[in-house]
């Protein structure tokens, strides 16, 4: 099974569209989970028994990991879902972009190496630094296109030519060119995905209406503030699915004590319901 069409059916057995992110910082965590041997396997597997009935996916970003040395735990992490709970994927998310050659070995890493079932990938060099991860058919090749920073307008939002054979008119803002190419051009195994902010719910809603019934990766809720109703409203397909809603630190941080699990799971519920509130 792809992997889109496994996120589906995670969707469905848990009524959830919530990926949980992963991303510990264990200056954060309790002394008790500090104390041990593998803190940030133990924290993540503390939030991922909590949260497994909850979610559609879970989005474990890499630099949390490589920052501190910590890819062994970054493995045991992504094992132990696949062992525990086989029916929920993977997003691994180190927005990979480089040339071709390059861009295989990263493919590689997540997907042979961590065994992701998806990968986040910057697009900015083009299609030949995406299909190394797209040839992988049955894994999810996340493309940023407008992403949740406060800085990403600046770049994302500039309006560009689309066709260079035009010299005046025909022009779109990039981060919509990279939707089009992604729906048109792209997509030749059906394994694309978008990375949409929940913090541009006008973008947001503009994506659909470029990219029809492609599937989005929506950060930005919780700690960025991104609006729960216009990001379910704005990014839904018109069959009502189409978005995996991400939020990190509103829930793994839900309480910094020995009860941050429990805590979790309530955020999770929390957030889960409200997603569902409207669908
Ligand atoms: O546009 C983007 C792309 C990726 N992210 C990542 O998502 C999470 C968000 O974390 P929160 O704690 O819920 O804010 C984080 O891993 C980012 O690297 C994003 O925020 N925006």
């Amino acid at each position: 099974m792809g992997f889109l069409d496994r996120v589906q059916a995670a969707m469905e057995k848990n009524n959830s569209l919530l990926c949980v992110g992963l991303d510990p910082s264990p200056e954060r965590f309790p002394a008790s989970i500090q104390a041990m041997e593998k803190p940030i396997f133990e924290f993540n597997k503390a939030i991922i028994d909590a949260t497994a009935d909850l979610v559609c996916s879970y989005k474990p970003q890499a630099a949390y990991y490589h920052a501190c040395g910590a890819e062994d735990q970054l493995a045991m992490t992504i094992d132990y879902i696949r062992t525990q709970y086989p029916d929920i994927p993977v997003i691994l998310d180190s927005k990979r972009g480089d040339i071709g050659s390059t861009a295989s070995q990263y493919a590689i890493e997540a997907f042979e190496r961590y065994q992701a079932d998806a990968v986040t990938v910057n697009p900015y060099m083009g299609i030949d630094t995406i299909e190394p991860f797209s040839s992988y058919a049955d894994k999810g090749t996340v493309v940023l296109c407008r992403t949740s920073n406060p800085g990403a307008a600046a770049i994302q939002n500039l309006l560009v030519q689309q066709d260079s054979s035009v010299e005046n008119g025909n022009t779109a803002m990039l981060y919509e060119v990279i939707a089009r190419m992604c729906k048109e051009q792209w997509n030749g195994n059906n394994n694309i995905l978008l990375v949409v902010g929940a913090t541009n719910p006008t973008e947001l809603k503009r994506i659909r209406e470029i990219t029809g019934d492609m599937t989005f990766l929506v950060p930005g809720l919780g700690a960025q503030g991104g609006d729960v109703e216009a990001t379910v409203k704005n990014g839904l397909n018109s069959e009502g699915k189409g978005i995996i809603v991400n939020s990190s630190r509103g829930i793994i941080y839900a309480s910094g004590g020995d009860d941050f699990a429990e805590a979790a799971r309530n955020a999770a519920v929390k957030l889960r319901d409200q997603v569902n509130l409207y669908r």
